[in-house]
């Protein structure tokens, strides 16, 4: 009787839990692809399940497989190749399934600014993946209503004006510090035409630098371990988005998963370091920083007051998950702006001279100010050029969290809204004809009038989510061209190989140049968490041989190995080609005499 009575409740409970996976996976989505179809929004036929995932893991696998032509900037097609063959067929809004979500695309400005500007909360952000949620934690980028609106209240101050300029100091002098190694490399090898330099590592660990100094006050070393297993991270947010996954993967107990969490507990115990030690300085010392960690302990402690004197307080795991976020999102995004302008400026070396030529004269050969930061229009036009043509941030996502009206259209509530910032910067009906050339000249007259929408070029976003380091961005962005373009001048190694893909920014995609396994072991052996070997065995070998592989499935390009040179430019300083020390000394202030006289 009793195990008649079992059978019945487990079969209820198995038809139940059968339904409503049927009802998440198959029902909804058909449902709200249908009212879309109803109102002539067009797309790939209806799968269920999957939807069209293989079919865009397919075609971004086929057209990663080559490296891209220099010649043009269109990468719309490289990157988002399903993009590019469905809004031929069906228009630049469609709808198309990726699992079970249904997704519409949107790249019309006036759309984009009516979704992300609504003040009802009615086109909130998609439930992050759990590697992205890894990655950011529930920090500003991924928080959501109160939750969010109360931490960017606490997060604004350490982004005011005052704040930022104090900060470009730093930036210059831990610009100047990557430069003179440059400058020691040229020296130590003797090379005539100057030395490689893989730019996006040197700029991801620059901007590491500055955004640990200017917002933790502690610097890469400290943070070191942080932010290559964030890379570490990024890396398996790509390899999952280029695969074919199954619905509640990601809570299964696979070794992946295990991986996954013990990196993300490695991060979290760091960063949780960090706060206990300057909480440790705080209290010994009887000083409070003002910096952006300073700022969140304040509020920890219960000192901190908004707006009409109401207590704005954190937990320290808030803390900790706002460092995942400012680690990651304070500079990651920077180094590939930057990796983007140079490689653009080592292309066009006509702009790279007026550029420099500019910054000669309102620098001289001093580290910039901010107010002499303003007045460099030229270099503020080529970064604004390259935010456009290699938008870092290239998609925005949102979603219905009920029946909402999207233009003429009603949207079903569950829709995700799938924002192209990349395909809107590239459209010539507003950008004309030149649209994938760089000319920066476009941005002379300001960006509302670049192109034929005021809101065609939207990299940081806008709305009440916008980007909140917009400002330290371009700071910092101009800090470091202003100082390499003093003294450097570049063009692109013949090694270089072209190929931007979009992980959770658009970045190289083989600038993946971390030994993880090396670095991760030491620290985490040293506190007896995981065996040795295994974890060096298991990470650099399964990575390595992985990359290995893809390598060897590449081919050859022009004779050469389609290798993971990621964005190598040849720095080349043509005052320092002869490698005498003492002639180079006199080089160096022979050059510096005449910065002075310019
Ligand atoms: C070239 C550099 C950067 C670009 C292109 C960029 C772009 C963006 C964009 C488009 C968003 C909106 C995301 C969304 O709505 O889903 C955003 C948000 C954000 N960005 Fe940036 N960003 C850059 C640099 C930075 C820096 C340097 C920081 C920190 C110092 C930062 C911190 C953030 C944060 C915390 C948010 C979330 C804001 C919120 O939701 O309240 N970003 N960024």
């Amino acid at each position: 009787m009793l195990l008649q009575w079992l059978i019945g409740v487990a079969g209820v409970a198995c038809t139940f839990g059968v339904s409503r996976l049927l009802i998440n996976l198959w029902w909804r989505p058909w449902q709200i692809y249908k009212a879309l179809q109803a109102q002539g929004v067009r797309g790939p036929p209806f799968i269920p399940i999957w939807g069209n995932q293989p079919e865009v893991v397919r075609l971004m696998a086929e057209a990663s497989s080559t490296p891209m032509n220099l010649s043009s900037n269109e990468i719309a097609p490289y990157v988002f190749p399903h993009y590019t063959r469905w809004s031929k067929i069906y228009g630049e809004m469609f709808v198309y399934t990726f699992g079970s979500e249904v997704r519409l695309t949107i790249t019309d400005p006036e759309l984009m600014k009516e979704i992300l500007s609504n003040k009802f909360g009615h086109f909130p952000k998609v439930s992050p993946s759990a590697l992205d949620r890894d990655l950011l934690g529930d920090g500003l980028v991924l928080a959501q209503g109160e939750k969010w609106a109360h931490q960017r209240q606490i997060i604004n101050p350490g982004f005011h004006v005052d704040k930022l300029k104090a900060m470009v100091e730093t930036m210059a002098k831990l610009s100047t510090k990557m430069l003179n190694d440059w400058e020691g490399r040229i020296v130590e090898t003797k090379q005539p035409n100057g030395v490689e330099i893989e730019v996006r590592e040197e700029y991801q660990n620059l901007t590491a630098d500055v955004i640990a100094q200017t917002a933790f006050g502690t610097n890469y070393q400290e943070g070191k371990m942080v932010f290559r297993l964030q890379y570490y991270q990024l890396k398996m947010a790509q390899e999952e988005r280029e695969s074919i996954r199954f619905p509640g993967q990601s809570i299964l107990p696979t070794a992946k998963n295990i991986h996954r969490r013990k990196i993300r507990k490695a991060i979290e115990d760091n960063l949780r370091q960090i706060v206990e030690k300057r909480l440790q300085s705080e209290s010994q010392n009887e000083v409070q920083h003002s910096d952006l960690l300073g700022i969140m302990i304040t509020a920890y402690k219960g000192q901190l007051r908004g707006n009409v004197q109401k207590s704005l307080t954190m937990s320290i795991q808030d803390i900790v998950d706002e460092c995942k976020t400012f680690f990651f999102a304070g500079h990651d995004t920077t180094a590939s702006l930057l990796t983007w302008t140079t490689m653009l400026l080592a292309l066009h070396p006509d702009w790279q001279e007026r550029a420099r030529a500019e910054v000669i004269k309102v620098c001289c050969s001093t580290h910039p100010s901010s107010d002499m930061l303003n007045q460099l229009k030229l270099v503020g036009m080529v970064i604004n050029e390259a935010l456009r043509l290699y938008p870092v941030a290239s998609t925005l996502t949102r979603c219905t969290n009920r029946d909402s009206k999207v233009g003429k259209y009603v949207v079903p509530k569950g829709t995700v809204l799938y924002l192209l910032l990349l395909a809107t910067s590239h459209n010539k009906q507003l950008w004309g004809e030149d649209a994938s050339n760089f000319n920066p000249e476009r941005f002379s007259g300001g960006i509302a009038s670049a192109s034929k929408h005021p809101l065609a070029f939207m990299p940081f976003s806008v709305g009440p989510r916008n980007c909140i380091g917009q400002v330290f961005a371009l700071m910092e962005a101009k800090v470091v061209l202003c100082k390499l373009l003093q003294r450097f001048s570049f063009h692109l190694s013949p090694t270089y190989v072209h190929a931007p893909a979009q992980t959770v920014i658009l970045k190289p995609r083989h600038a993946w140049t971390y030994p993880i396994g090396a670095l991760f072991l030491p620290d985490v052996q040293s506190r007896r968490r995981w065996p040795r070997s295994k974890i060096l065995v298991l990470r650099r070998s399964s990575w390595r041989s992985k990359h290995q592989t893809h390598l060897s499935h590449q081919g050859d390009l022009q004779g050469q190995k389609w290798s993971h040179q990621g964005s190598h430019i040849k720095a080349k300083d043509s005052k320092l080609r002869v490698s005498h020390p003492l002639l180079m000394l006199y080089l160096v202030l022979k050059n510096h005499l005449m910065l002075k006289m310019h």
